[in-house]
């Protein structure tokens, strides 16, 4: 059996957080309960009652004994699927809104998981979970679950009903409930962990599905295909197995309930006709037994084949909660709000494995300055975004804005713009009041207008109504950057990072870019993981970073004097983007 990536809840859990959930729907909960009960109770009583119209027929009885007790019969039949409807209804009310609040309380704990959780957990478990599992209850709540606890009401109740026939007839009727009860029991100490085994299975197939659609590129362009094929065949078997393995308990269980049934009914029918002959009981009360039998048929079956989804349910609903009851990373205390935008970093190491990718880095930012962090690939520039900016957490050293430590900063302080910036779906208007709901429209005009936007976004069909996203009007990488850089100036951060975007984003034109970044920067305290070595001349301050540690810091001429790596880099940047003969001060 492997083990989740995500927790998941123990039955205990499970119900604590459901209980919790029922809190102040107590109307509707009452209202479930009696509909079923008085649903199963009419249901029980209309076998009695056509047992009294054999009676009343064999004893000769008059029309109107007869009419009555054939109303009461139809009055039973009619109010018993009413009130079964009303407890139906209000059990998949309960259900849906309970999910529902649930499945609230999982998007936000999904969204505060930690990078280092969501990186653990891999996008194909998270996925599984907030929609696989939520599908899987939500299924068995709007229509199952009804329909489960109905039947187990149905059963217990024609127990209680062949008990008021005949305590023998009853004893008969009971005959197959040890072995219902046995056979029960063994398939849900087997079937649990087997439904567990088989979603856990399926995560994991989704998980490697999931990075064969986004690393398609990769896995073609390094020819990895075969592996990868390898691995999505292992995890489908993987799969298939515990699919199967869980349906041969299945089918095992369901021969036995039959069997269990074949022994009632022959039970029932040859004890009835023993107490009819021996005249101790009337023809009806046995008529009546053999159908309160007959109709008990139906419900055991429902409660079978349901039993399964309602433990497919179960073990949906567990892990779930699992993922609910996380608690808050510890190291992430209250939030507090910085005192200024200065930013300080001392000491600073990171790394993602275990092995250091940042090894004590230092700088300093004040308040409204704005400083470039540059230098190779791979040399840390990222990281110590996400570090700054809170997402990530210092192994060593420490990292403050404003006097606060970065980890338990508010996060309506710092804001950061990467290099993939996600179009959510919805109009772009949706896409800009993320940032700041309250915004007026020409708040969002004035920040798309200082992004340099306004043009593209107002003539799009319906401007700023427009559906972008996945369904709606696609929106380049470079306008989908501007998105973000709008974002980030109605939500006026008091620091903002920036990993700059490639040139390319925005057509190739520079002077665009540049000014988009100026316009989102200005007031505010600034980091920009410059790419374009422009970007870095047009800082008040350079970090220049290699092998996770800082080399060198200044401005642009300091460093460009000092000869170093920034020099090296900035002289290759220019050979690159500059006409042969002119000078480099106007590299665009
Ligand atoms: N999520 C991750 N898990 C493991 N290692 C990572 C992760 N992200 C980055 N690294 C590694 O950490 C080191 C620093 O990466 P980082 O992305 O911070 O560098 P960078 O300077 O921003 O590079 P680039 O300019 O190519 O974006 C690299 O060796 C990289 O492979």
């Amino acid at each position: 059996m492997s083990t989740p990536t995500l927790p998941v809840a123990t039955p205990g859990q499970t119900w604590r957080t459901v209980r919790t959930q029922l809190r102040g729907r107590g109307k509707t909960l009452a209202w479930a309960v009696v509909g079923l009960v008085a649903g199963a109770t009419a249901a029980t009583v209309t076998p009695l009652l056509v047992g009294r119209i054999v009676d009343i027929v064999t004893a000769g009885g008059t029309p109107g004994q007869l009419g009555v007790a054939a109303l009461a019969a139809a009055a039973a039949t009619g109010l018993g699927a009413a009130m079964t409807a009303v407890g139906a209804g209000r059990t998949a009310v309960l259900c849906e809104s309970v999910l529902g609040s649930l499945r609230g309380r999982l998007v936000e704990r999904v969204a505060a998981l930690s990078l280092e959780q969501v990186e653990r957990a891999g996008r194909g478990v998270l996925l599984q979970r907030t929609v696989g599992d939520v599908a899987v209850a939500s299924h068995v709540a709007r229509g199952a679950l009804p329909a489960f606890v109905s039947s187990v009401l149905t059963i217990l109740l024609t127990a209680v009903g062949l008990l008021a026939l005949d305590w023998r007839l009853a004893l008969a009727g009971m005959l197959p409930l040890p072995v219902w009860l046995l056979a029960t029991r063994s398939y849900l100490r087997r079937s649990a962990p087997q439904y567990a085994d088989e979603r856990t299975a399926e995560e994991e197939l989704t998980q490697s599905l999931l990075a064969g659609v986004s690393g398609a590129r990769t896995i073609r362009s390094l020819r990895l295909e075969g592996p990868h094929g390898d691995d999505i065949d292992r995890r489908s078997r993987g799969w298939a197995t515990a699919a199967l393995t869980a349906c041969v308990t299945r089918v095992r269980f369901s021969l036995r309930l039959n069997a269990a049934e074949l022994l009632g009914l022959l039970a029932v029918f040859g004890m009835a006709s023993h107490l009819v002959r021996t005249q101790a009981v009337s023809l009806g009360a046995a008529s009546a037994a053999v159908l309160l039998l007959l109709r008990l048929f139906e419900p055991v079956s429902t409660l079978l084949y349901l039993l399964d989804e309602v433990q497919a349910a179960m073990a949906a609903l567990s892990r779930l909660a699992g993922v609910v009851a996380l608690a808050e990373p510890a190291d992430r205390g209250v939030p507090k709000p910085p005192r200024d935008g200065g930013i300080t970093l001392r000491g600073v190491g990171f790394g993602y494995t275990g092995q250091d990718v940042l090894h004590d880095v230092e700088f300093t930012v004040p308040p409204g300055a704005r400083v470039a962090v540059v230098g190779p690939s791979g040399a840390g520039k990222s990281t110590v975004a996400g570090l700054v900016t809170g997402i990530r957490v210092p192994g060593r050293g420490a990292i403050t804005v404003g006097g606060v430590p970065a980890s338990s900063l508010d996060r309506r302080s710092t804001g950061l713009v990467t290099q993939e910036n996600h179009v959510f779906s919805g109009t772009l208007m949706d896409n800009l009041l993320l940032a700041r709901p309250d915004a007026s429209e020409s708040a969002l005009t004035d920040a798309l207008s200082r992004v340099g936007a306004l043009t593209w976004a107002t003539a799009l069909p319906s401007g700023l109504r427009t559906p972008v996203g996945a369904g709606g009007h696609a929106l380049s990488t470079g306008r989908a950057q501007q998105l973000a850089l709008a974002r980030l100036v109605l939500a006026d951060p008091l620091v903002a990072v920036l990993d700059e975007p490639a040139a390319e984003s925005y057509g190739g034109d520079r002077s665009a870019m540049n000014a988009a970044i100026d316009a989102a920067l200005r007031g505010r305290t600034g980091i920009v993981i410059a790419h374009h070595l422009t970007e870095a001349r047009a800082a008040d301050r350079i970090v220049v970073l290699d092998a996770g540690r800082v080399v060198e810091q200044g401005t642009h001429e300091e460093l460009l004097s000092a000869g170093g790596l920034y020099a090296d880099l900035w002289s290759s940047w220019a050979t690159a983007n500059v006409p042969a003969g002119a000078d480099d001060s106007l590299v665009p």
